[in-house]
C-alpha cells in the first residue's frame, strides 16, 4: 500500500496553474482558497505562477484583491502574515480572454514565457476548466492551436463535472479531449475523492485483519449509503433543473463511493490498480432491465414546502431560476445489486436528497447476525454489528457492537465505539479540492476518475433515466426538512430492513463508549 504520509508531503512540481474560469463561483469558494492552503504548508514551492483566465477585464491588482477576498472568507487559514501574502500574491495574474479565440491563447502563450523564466518553472502546464461543460472540448483545441502545449514540460488537464449528460455526450465530450490530451493526462474531479474518510475507505478495509475477512456476502446483510444535504437548489437552478439528484449526485459522487465500498482488494496501490478495481465493481452493477424494474427498486422525489428547525422553507417549483412546473427530481433512492461472487445478493441502499433534515454522508455496513441465536433466542432479538464510516461533515468510524449489561446475567446491551476523528484532529483537515489541486500537481492521479469508470456509471444512470422518460416511478413529492418520500422506508422494510440512523442520531438503547455521536 501507498505510503500515504511520505506521499502527502512532497510538494507539486514547479508549473504554471491556467486557471479557466476564474471570475467564478467555484474559483472564488473552493480554488483559491485551496492554493492558498497548499502555500500555506509548503506543498506549493515559489516555482510556481497562477493565471487567471475569464473574459471579463480585471487588473493583476484587481485580481490578487478577489484573491484576499476569497481567502478571507472561504480558506482555513488566515492570510495574517503580510509578507507571506505578497510574496504569495506575487505569483498571481490575470489576463482577459475568451476561450473561443484563439488569439487569445496566442498571448497566453507569450505570457506563459516570461513567467517561466520570472519564477525559474521547468515548462510543466497545468490546466484547470472550472468552465461550463460545453466550454472543455474549445478550449482543449485552442490550447493546441494556439501553441500552448509544446513546452519541454508535462500538461495536465484538470477538468470539473459534470462529465456530460449522457453516456453518448460523455463520450462525444471524451472524443474532443482525446485529440488533444493522452488520458494520463487528463484528470477528472470527483471532490467526494478528494474527502478524508473516502480516502479512509481503503485503508479501513485494507489495513485491518477485521473487516476484510468479513467483507462478503456470507457476513455483510447490506451496505446503506447517504448523501443528505439541508441546503435547497440555491442560485444553481439554470444548471441543476436540467441536471436533478441522479446527475448532478449518484452519477459522480455516489457510484465512487459504492465502489471503494465494494471493489476488490487492488494489489498495489498504484492509481491504475485501484481504478482497475473501481471499474470492476461498477461493471458488475446490475442493469435495470426495464422500467417495471426501475419503479420497483428506484424512488424519484422533488421537495415540496416545508420547515426545518422552524424555519419555513419554499418547494423546490418556487425556487427562483426553476420551472415551476419542473419534473427534476431532488432526491434520489435505490435499491442495487452487485452480481460478482461478492456481493451476490446483497443489496446496496443509496439515497441522497437536498432540503433533508441533516447534512450528512455516511456509510453504513450492516452485518448478518450470529448463526443461531443459542444464547439468547428466548431472551432477546441481537441487534445487528454495524460499521458506520462517518464522511461529512464529521469524520470517523464507529462499530456497534453487543455486550453483555453490566450485573444483569444474560442481558445484551448494544453498544458503539467510536473513532472520531474530528474531535481528535479537529475540522481543520484538509479541503477536498485542496487535497486534489495537490495531487494534480504532483502527478497523482489516483483520487481522479478514469474515462473508463465515467462511461459504466453513465451506463448505468442513463438506464434510469430512459425509465423515467416514460415517468416510471412517478416524481413523488416530499415536505422540504423530511427524510424524502414515505416509499423509502418501504424499500428496506420489503427486505426486513430499514434505514439506520445518521449523522450520530443515537438510537435510544446504545450505550457509547467514548462520548457517543456529535
Ligand atoms: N460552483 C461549485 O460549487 C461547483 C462547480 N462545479 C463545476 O465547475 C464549473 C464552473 O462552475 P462555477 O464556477 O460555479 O461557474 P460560474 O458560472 O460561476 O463561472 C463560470 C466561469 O467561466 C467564465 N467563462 C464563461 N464563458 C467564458 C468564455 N467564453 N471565455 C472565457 N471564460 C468564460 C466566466 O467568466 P466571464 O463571465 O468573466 O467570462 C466564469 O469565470 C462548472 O462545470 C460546474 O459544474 C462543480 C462542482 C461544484
Ligand atoms: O457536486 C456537488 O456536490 C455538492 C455537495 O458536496 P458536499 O461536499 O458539500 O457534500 C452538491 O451540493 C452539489 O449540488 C453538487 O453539484
Amino acid at each position: 500500500m501507498t505510503d500515504v504520509s511520505k506521499h502527502d508531503s512532497i510538494a507539486a512540481e514547479g508549473a504554471v496553474y491556467y486557471l479557466f474560469g476564474a471570475t467564478g463561483d467555484l474559483a472564488r469558494r473552493k480554488l483559491f482558497p485551496a492554493l492558498f492552503s497548499l502555500y500555506k504548508e509548503g506543498k506549493l514551492a515559489e516555482d510556481f505562477a497562477v493565471v487567471g483566465l475569464a473574459r471579463r477585464p480585471r487588473t493583476n491588482e484587481q485580481f490578487r484583491a478577489d484573491l484576499l477576498e476569497s481567502i478571507g472568507e472561504f480558506c482555513r487559514y488566515k492570510a495574517d502574515d503580510s509578507q507571506q501574502w505578497e510574496r504569495f500574491a506575487s505569483h498571481f495574474v490575470y489576463m482577459s480572454l475568451d476561450i473561443n479565440n484563439v488569439d487569445g491563447f496566442r498571448e497566453l502563450a507569450r505570457l506563459t514565457a516570461d513567467l517561466d523564466v520570472k519564477f525559474d518553472i521547468p515548462g510543466n502546464r497545468l490546466f484547470y476548466l472550472a468552465l461550463a461543460p460545453e466550454l472543455f472540448g474549445p478550449v482543449s483545441f485552442n490550447l493546441r492551436d494556439g501553441g500552448m502545449l509544446e513546452s519541454k514540460g508535462w500538461n495536465r488537464l484538470v477538468i470539473e463535472k459534470p462529465f456530460g449528460y449522457d453516456l453518448e455526450s460523455a463520450r462525444k465530450l471524451n472524443a474532443q479531449l482525446s485529440q488533444v490530451f493522452k488520458e494520463e493526462e487528463i484528470y477528472r474531479i470527483d471532490h467526494y475523492l478528494g474527502k478524508e474518510m473516502v480516502q479512509n475507505i481503503q485503508v479501513l478495509r485494507f489495513a485491518n485483519a477485521f473487516f476484510e475477512p468479513l467483507w462478503n456476502n456470507k457476513h455483510i446483510a447490506n451496505v446503506q449509503i447517504t448523501l443528505s444535504e439541508t441546503v435547497g437548489v440555491e442560485e444553481r437552478g439554470g444548471y441543476y433543473d436540467k441536471s436533478g439528484a441522479l446527475r448532478d449526485m449518484v452519477q459522480n459522487h455516489m457510484m465512487q463511493m459504492l465502489a471503494m465500498i465494494a471493489m476488490e482488494p487492488p494489489s498495489r496501490l498504484h492509481p491504475e490498480d485501484l481504478r482497475d478495481e473501481k471499474v470492476k465493481a461498477l461493471r458488475s452493477l446490475r442493469p435495470f432491465a426495464s422500467s417495471e424494474e426501475v419503479k420497483a427498486n428506484v424512488i424519484r422525489g422533488q421537495y415540496a414546502g416545508g420547515e426545518l428547525n422552524g424555519k419555513p422553507l419554499s418547494g423546490y417549483r418556487e425556487e427562483d431560476s426553476v420551472n415551476p412546473q419542473s419534473e427534476t427530481e431532488t432526491y434520489f433512492a435505490a435499491r442495487v445489486h452487485l452480481d460478482n461472487f461478492r456481493w451476490a445478493g446483497v443489496p446496496f441502499y443509496i439515497r441522497t436528497g437536498k432540503r433533508l433534515p441533516v447534512k450528512t454522508t455516511e456509510v453504513v455496513v450492516e452485518f448478518k447476525n450470529v448463526p443461531d441465536n443459542i444464547l439468547f433466542a428466548h431472551r432477546h432479538d441481537l441487534a445487528p454489528n454495524l460499521l458506520v464510516i462517518r464522511v461529512n461533515p464529521m469524520e470517523g468510524i464507529y462499530i456497534k457492537i453487543n455486550a453483555k449489561k453490566p450485573g444483569v446475567d444474560n442481558v445484551v446491551q448494544p453498544v458503539s465505539m467510536e473513532f472520531c476523528q474530528s474531535c481528535m484532529i479537529g475540522i481543520n483537515t484538509p479541503e477536498a479540492y485542496e487535497r486534489l489541486l495537490h495531487d494534480a500537481g504532483r502527478g497523482e492521479s489516483t483520487y481522479f476518475t478514469r474515462w473508463d469508470e465515467v462511461a459504466e456509471a453513465w451506463a448505468f444512470v442513463d438506464r434510469i433515466a430512459e425509465a423515467w422518460r416514460g415517468n416510471s416511478p412517478a416524481l413523488e413529492l416530499y415536505p422540504a426538512g423530511s427524510w424524502g418520500p414515505a416509499r423509502v422506508e418501504q424499500l428496506l422494510a420489503e427486505d426486513g430492513f430499514h434505514w439506520w440512523p445518521v449523522n450520530g442520531q443515537a438510537e435510544d438503547n446504545v450505550i457509547w463508549i467514548s462520548g457517543g455521536p456529535k
